[in-house]
């Protein structure tokens, strides 16, 4: 992701093209072992089946609960696993349960779109790219879209205002950043995974207005467009609708046909606020095809990821969870899922992991008796979701800096670990002489850390004031040359939660 800033916009969309977009055909009709596509500089296997495979002894080392592992998974329909994890909202057409149920002779084709609006997904995306894995895991074939042309317009959806126009070099960036990140979380889900990233701007470059209006402006109702709700609320408020927004429903519409066509993909899902956009694709395909019932295109909406307060985990003021390490550190993605409420928590292991629901009943159970050790549903959370998100090693890496960071913990503190909390944490600079010799009161006043010299001699006595995590009992401590963190800083922390950062000049 870091050598996203090096090369220019053209240059990432060149690169994007050489590394993302696979040769179709071989998703069409090769068979797998002969289907391959050159992805992250290696070979990756297209649409070999897999099988849901947890390991019991992973999950065992984080809960205490002993678990058979989920061999039925591949062998299950997708629907009733979605079903039973509160991943599904509506379904366009009941039949959808019944053909997918012989995933190994008749897979589905599965597509979800992500617009690239931001240089990452965030954490609500993710149920897009955990749904798609898990028609994966139960042998279907997967795609997932970016809307490269899509962009340009703006989903109206669930927006009270027009979305602002993006500059073409943004696009190309977010495009690369988003396509690196769902190719590494199903990359990472298992090594024989195998899937499609295709960019809609392909199809879009090239299709004239009159091509347009003759393919799918004839087909569309405006009767029926404007009823959507993602029309009618912006209809009904002051700043109204541009016709380029209107239109974006029916740019939705057209890559779910256009795919069906050419690709055989029949299923779109998408979040609940989708719904119309899907319905668009599905209704494109009934009038301009005419497909035999039950051999049309469906549609799959899943609810959305809500926190606490009701509102939904998007691009919010107080941060997004994003899912590129670039923008969010593993370390602080685990916090955050380790932050979630216990109220929450069940509900989020059903939706954001691929636990057996076993083992997330035995945690309800376990979140209700008297010896239940506070966190520990959070804390497999956490660890589920960092894995699937970024990997072993980036769960390495989270694990290793919450224990770090804990005031009290024997684990050495390196800079790159502090570094890591940088961004959440206050830091003042200070030079080297002014540092040296300083007693460790004094610098937590003139670090802007505690109020005053008072202040931090009480909390010393109460053993709550730690230097780079060990307590400090001594009033006469001063700072000597080895308590600088390689050089380079010093973590002074009051309590738990107080800390700063002084980085030395
Ligand atoms: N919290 C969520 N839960 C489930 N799906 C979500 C969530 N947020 C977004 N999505 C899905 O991700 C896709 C992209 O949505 P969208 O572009 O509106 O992103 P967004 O980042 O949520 O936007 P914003 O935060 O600006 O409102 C859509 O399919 C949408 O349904
Ligand atoms: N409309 C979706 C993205 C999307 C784009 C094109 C599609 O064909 C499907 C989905 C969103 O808001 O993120």
């Amino acid at each position: 992701m870091a050598a996203t800033a090096a090369v220019s916009p053209r240059t990432l969309l060149s690169s994007f093209h050489q590394r993302f977009i696979f040769t179709v055909p071989a998703f069409l009709n090769l068979p797998a072992s002969s289907a391959r596509c050159n992805c992250r500089g290696g070979k990756v296997r297209l649409f070999s089946a897999i099988r849901c495979v947890q390991s019991a002894e992973e999950i065992s080392t984080a809960t205490g609960i002993t678990t058979s592992v989920s061999e039925e998974i591949g062998r299950r329909n997708v629907i009733d696993i979605l079903e039973e994890r509160g991943l599904l909202e509506s379904l366009t057409s009941d039949n959808l349960r019944s053909v997918s149920s012989n995933s190994e002779s008749s897979p589905l084709r599965v597509y979800c779109g992500f617009d690239p609006t931001a240089e990452s997904l965030h954490l609500g995306n993710l149920l897009g790219i955990l749904v798609l894995s898990w028609f994966h895991r139960c042998g279907h074939r997967v795609v997932a879209l970016i809307g490269g042309a899509t962009a340009r317009i703006g989903d109206p959806s669930g927006k009270i205002l027009e979305r602002p126009e993006l500059d073409v070099e943004t696009l190309e960036r977010n495009t690369l950043g988003i396509a690196n990140t769902v190719t590494r979380i199903l990359n990472s889900s298992n090594s024989t995974t195998s899937f499609v990233v295709m960019n809609n701007y392909d199809w879009w470059k090239e299709f004239k207005l009159l091509d347009f209006l003759k393919q799918v402006g004839r087909y569309a109702r405006v009767g029926t467009m404007v009823a959507k709700e993602s029309v009618k609320k912006r209809l009904e408020s002051e700043q109204g609708m541009s016709y380029t927004e209107f239109t974006y429903q029916l740019l939705q519409g057209y890559d779910f046909l256009y795919l069906f066509q050419n690709h055989g993909v029949n299923v779109q899902i998408g979040g609940s606020d989708q719904w119309g956009n899907i319905t668009a694709g599905t209704d494109l395909i009934r009038r301009t095809l005419q497909p035999k019932e039950g051999e049309g295109g469906f549609g799959l909406t899943f609810p959305l990821l809500l926190k606490s307060d009701g509102t939904k985990f998007g691009k919010s003021e107080d941060g997004a969870i994003w899912l590129s390490p670039a923008m969010l550190s593993p370390y602080k993605f685990y916090q955050h899922l380790f932050s979630v409420p216990d109220s929450d928590v069940i509900k989020f292991l059903k939706m954001l992991t691929f636990l057996d629901m076993k083992v997330v009943d035995e945690m309800e159970l376990q979140m209700q008796s008297p010896g239940y050790l506070p966190n520990t549903a959070q804390k497999l959370l956490a660890e589920e979701v960092t894995r699937f998100v970024h990997g072993e090693e980036g769960l390495r890496e989270a694990i290793k800096a919450t224990e770090a960071l804990r005031p009290g913990a024997e684990t050495k503190l390196d800079w790159k670990t502090i570094e890591g909390i940088a961004e959440d944490v206050p830091s003042c600079s200070m030079a080297y002489n002014e540092v040296v010799n300083l007693s460790v009161v004094d610098l937590s006043v003139s670090s802007g850390l505690l109020e005053s010299k008072s202040a931090a001699r009480r909390l010393m006595k109460q053993g709550g004031l730690y230097l780079n995590n060990s307590r400090v009992d001594e009033e006469s401590k001063r700072i000597e040359n080895e308590d600088i963190v390689d050089g380079k800083l010093l973590l002074l922390s009051a309590g738990k939660k107080n800390k700063v950062i002084v980085r030395i000049s």
